[in-house]
């Protein structure tokens, strides 16, 4: 299904420029035919996120993009073409759109992702949504690439897309920020330059959140080391809430499902419960204690204690590295999903009695855990987008030792950034290379 009803061109074609702005640079122009006349009528947002309209009522031809430099590009492509509606035809079954802006937006996980927020699988297929997509300089032709193939899938809730290298400008009222885009860690870099060099993206995108998005935006860091990057992000946002900030730890939480399920003979969705506590980096604890398969505590099903203190967490932290070694690259697809059932769990009411790991802003959580890091945790929500800790879980001495090393390291990383969160002078001490394999 097309968006629009297109009036054909008796012309050849009407070309178009796709501009990209940004404050530092950044002008990249490219031609694009498109063989058939369009109407154009500069609409208020609701009416353009509305259905199909007829030829009959189609207005006259323009084109939304600009050829001046210095002016921001409004949108790119086909996503420029808007067309009157009159009020008895929109729809009346569709939401508001929304606005998700997606950075790292030309890399391997958003290639993955973008295509499943535009079909309509995570928000659903009566959610209309507008994506803005952040690069780097480097990418900015890739990312033009992304946005040719968001068109050329005439997904009809897909209803705007601009691409662009400036924050300032992509995160312009994002309700959704997923924060992919990340540096690799470079050949002999330390986990400290790492650190360091990303903090600086993260510290600069809270600052442009805080200052253009969504005072309610959600935001899912993905670029690592996330946990740290999302606590350097919701430091330079102060008014936005901390809580809306969330460090993707559900990739982790998937792979411990899978563990157990294939460990106990079971179709993973008879696992619940699963919790990833800590840091996405080798010291996270997936928490077997309170995990149940087919309801039942999974030490009562899963009798083999050896195998799942000494075999399960390894199985689940090096899981990223041995897919590494068969693919050659580090996942991309399945935590693309993980995004997805992230974002899902926030949207979604949790099924009774279940819950689901996220990384989050621990002040006043109620385990002891310390405050002010950002620490995977079990959570709940009843599908507005918010979530509360869940409280009923239980600690044994091997759970809360596991957790506290992982506590350990994120209050490390978080002195060793210091700089960017405004707490002073960093200090980096930090206790050894957990970093993910592959996942840097
Ligand atoms: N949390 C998790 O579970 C998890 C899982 C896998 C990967 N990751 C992390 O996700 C990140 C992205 O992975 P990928 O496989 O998509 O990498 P990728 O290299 O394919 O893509 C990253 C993209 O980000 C862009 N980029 C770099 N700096 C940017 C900036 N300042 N603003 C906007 N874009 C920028 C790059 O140009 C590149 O196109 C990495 O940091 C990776 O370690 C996290």
């Amino acid at each position: 299904m097309a968006v629009a009803e297109f009036i054909p061109s008796s012309s050849s074609s009407l070309t178009k420029k796709a501009s990209f702005y940004s404050s530092q640079l950044s002008y990249v122009s490219t031609k694009i035919s498109h063989q058939r006349r369009l109407s154009f009528k500069p609409l208020s947002r609701t009416s353009q996120i509305c259905c199909s309209v007829t030829s009959k009522e189609a207005q006259a031809p323009t084109v939304g993009q600009t050829d001046d430099p210095k002016k921001k590009s409004e949108c790119y492509g086909v996503f420029c073409l808007t067309y009157d509606l009159k009020a008895e035809e929109e729809t009346s079954s569709w939401k508001k759109m929304i606005t998700v802006s997606v950075s790292g937006a030309a890399g391997m996980i958003a290639n993955h992702l973008l295509f499943k927020l535009a079909s309509g699988e995570v928000f659903g297929p009566d959610q209309p949504i507008a994506l803005r997509l952040l690069g780097s300089e480097r990418s900015i032709q890739a990312l033009e690439g992304v946005a040719m193939e968001l068109e050329d899938s005439l997904y009809p809730l897909l209803r705007e897309v601009n691409i662009g290298i400036d924050p300032y400008e992509v995160f312009q009222d994002a309700e959704w920020a997923l924060l992919i885009g990340a540096k690799p860690r470079g050949p002999g870099m330390e986990r400290a330059g790492l650190l360091d060099i990303n903090g600086q993206i993260f510290a600069e995108q809270g600052k442009a959140l805080n200052a253009v998005a969504s005072r309610n935006v959600k935001v899912i860091v993905v670029g690592n080391p996330c946990n740290t990057n999302a606590l350097i992000c919701l430091k330079n946002a102060p008014n936005i809430p901390a809580k809306n900030f969330h460090a993707l730890t559900r990739l982790d939480e998937n792979r411990a499902k899978c563990q157990l399920a294939l460990k106990a003979g079971v179709f993973y969705d008879k696992v619940s419960n699963v919790t990833i506590w800590g840091n996405h980096s080798t010291t996270q604890v997936p928490d077997f204690l309170n995990a149940k398969i087919n309801g039942l505590p999974v030490k009562e099903v899963i009798k083999d204690t050896k195998w799942l203190e000494e075999e399960f967490t390894v199985k689940v932290q090096k899981r990223g590295g041995v897919l590494i070694q068969k693919w050659g690259r580090s996942s991309a697809a399945s935590t693309a999903v993980s995004i997805v059932d992230a974002i899902r769990s926030l949207v979604t009411p949790t099924p009774e009695g279940d819950w689901f790991s996220t990384g989050v802003y621990t002040n006043g959580n109620p385990y002891g855990i310390a405050e002010d890091i950002v620490f995977s945790m079990p959570c709940r929500s009843k599908g507005d987008g918010d979530y509360e800790l869940v409280k009923e879980v239980i600690f044994d001495d091997y759970l809360w030792n596991r957790i506290k090393k992982s506590e350990d390291e994120l209050l490390a990383e978080k002195r060793c950034v210091a700089h960017l969160t405004g707490e002073g002078i960093a200090v980096c001490d930090l206790p050894g290379d957990t970093m993910l394999p592959g996942e840097m």
